[in-house]
Parts: C-alpha cells; sequence; structure tokens
C-alpha cells in the first residue's frame, strides 16, 4: 500500500475574475523510502502541491494522507502534530537562525521530535562537524544548505520535502547537496520529495511528476537511477 497518498486534490486561489485554478485534480501516490521529483514550469502548482502535502496549505477538495492518516479529518492540534511527527521541510532560503550556531540551528529540529537522530553524529554525516560552533554567516551557502538539511532530518521524518532546495548556489555546490540528499535517503529511508526546474534531477529520482497548468502530465518510473555525482547540466 502507497505509504503518502494524495487523492483528487484541487485549490484555487482568488475570487471571481481573479479565481485560478491552480490544482486541478491531481492523484499521486509515493511508496515508502523513495526520491519522487515533481517537474513542471513556473506557476505550474509544483509549491502547491508540496504545501498541502506537507500540511501547511490545505485543498479545496480532495485528500492526502500519509502512513493511512488522513490531513483533513485531523484539527488544527492535530495537524500540527502529524507535521513535527511525520515531515521535515528544505527551502531554496535556509532559513536559519542568525544568531545560533549550526549545531543549534540542528538542535531546534532535534528539540521537536520525541526520538531525534543523534547530533553529533549527523553532523558528520552532514560533513559540518569542523563548522558546528559557527553561525550561519560565517559559513558558504553551501553548507548554511547541510545545516538547514540536517535540521529537517534530525527529527528523522518519515517525509522529507525539499522546494528548489539547490535553487540558490552554483553547480559544484548544487551537486553536493543532491548528493547529501542522496545519502539522507539511502541512509534513513526517508520519502523525499524534490521540487525543481531542473531537468537533469529526475535521473536521480525513483519516479518523476511532471505537472503542467495543475494537472500531472507525465509520470515515469525509473529502473536505472544516475548517481547525484554524475548529473550534469
Ligand atoms: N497564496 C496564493 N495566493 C494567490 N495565488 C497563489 C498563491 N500561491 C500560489 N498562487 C498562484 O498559483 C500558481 C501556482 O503557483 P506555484 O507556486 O504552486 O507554482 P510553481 O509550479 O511552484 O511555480 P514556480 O516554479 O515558479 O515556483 C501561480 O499562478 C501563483 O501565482
Amino acid at each position: 500500500m502507497a505509504f503518502l497518498e494524495v487523492n483528487q486534490v484541487k485549490k484555487s486561489f482568488g475570487q471571481g475574475d481573479t479565481r485560478v485554478e491552480v490544482l486541478r485534480g491531481i492523484d499521486l501516490t509515493v511508496e515508502k523510502g523513495k526520491l519522487c521529483v515533481l517537474l513542471g514550469p513556473s506557476g505550474s502548482g509544483k509549491s502547491t502541491l508540496l504545501n498541502i502535502i506537507g500540511g501547511i496549505d490545505g485543498p479545496d477538495s480532495g485528500s492526502v494522507a500519509i502512513a493511512k492518516e488522513k490531513i483533513e479529518d485531523m484539527n488544527e492540534k492535530k495537524l500540527s502534530l502529524y507535521r513535527r511527527k511525520h515531515l521535515g521541510y528544505v527551502f531554496q532560503q535556509y532559513n536559519l537562525i542568525a544568531n545560533l550556531t549550526v549545531k543549534e540551528n540542528i538542535e531546534v529540529g532535534a528539540y521537536l521530535s520525541d526520538a531525534p537522530l543523534d547530533v553529533d553524529e549527523l553532523l558528520h554525516v552532514l560533513g559540518l562537524w569542523d563548522h558546528k560552533d559557527k553561525l550561519p554567516n560565517q559559513i558558504s551557502g553551501g553548507q548554511q544548505q547541510r545545516t538547514a538539511i540536517g535540521r529537517a532530518i534530525v527529527k528523522n521524518p518519515d517525509v522529507l520535502l525539499c522546494d528548489e532546495p539547490t535553487g540558490a548556489l552554483d553547480y559544484k555546490t548544487s551537486k553536493e547537496i543532491l548528493e547529501l540528499i542522496e545519502q539522507v535517503n539511502s541512509k534513513y529511508q526517508n520519502t523525499i520529495i524534490i521540487v525543481t526546474h531542473n531537468d537533469a534531477i529526475k535521473h536521480m529520482a525513483d519516479q518523476v511528476v511532471s505537472l503542467r497548468d495543475g494537472q500531472i502530465r507525465s509520470q515515469v518510473y525509473n529502473d536505472h537511477k544516475i548517481p547525484a555525482m554524475q548529473l550534469e547540466w
């Protein structure tokens, strides 16, 4: 049975003449531990779908369930617990807390979990051990994104949602971050969804979903994934 299930999700913004139908009946299932890439032109609804899966925004109709728990059945308190228990978020902007060190930023994520990963071990996995006592403005963009990934995965979420995780990074650093995401996926077996404009990223995914005008235009399952290290664009 699918771990993440999206059923007939619809979403519009605005009223009357300015109403835009952003998602027009999305059906999507992702199995546990798989890496799914969501592609599509600007405005096709990728971030909106990610926010609905993440319980940040609600659908107008349709349903989302993770491990059989349906979001629409939850009140605000349950939803907040659901986000805490199941989800980690990584954005293009790292959103780190400026006056906390790398380690403390990651501990913020650990604090939200009943069963967090070991922070020191994770700092090694992230390649941040030597930078753990620095503030965000004392490290590079790639290291800041590593910290943000650490903060998201330290609570060992079932689902990691990444919205343009390499959008602000140069080529070499982007590949390092994709390698890290790949490593996290195989080490911790989280289900990962990456929203991106970068077509090359699809080659490292188990499942590639292309959106256009709020609908799924195509869906492909890769039998032969290419390691992030070998991607080129
Ligand atoms: N809160 C909102 N209020 C009004 N319109 C919105 C809102 N959020 C998104 N939209 C509109 O919904 C459409 C889809 O936006 P969305 O961000 O989901 O697309 P996207 O595929 O992620 O685009 P991009 O690749 O540019 O990030 C856009 O036309 C956007 O203007």
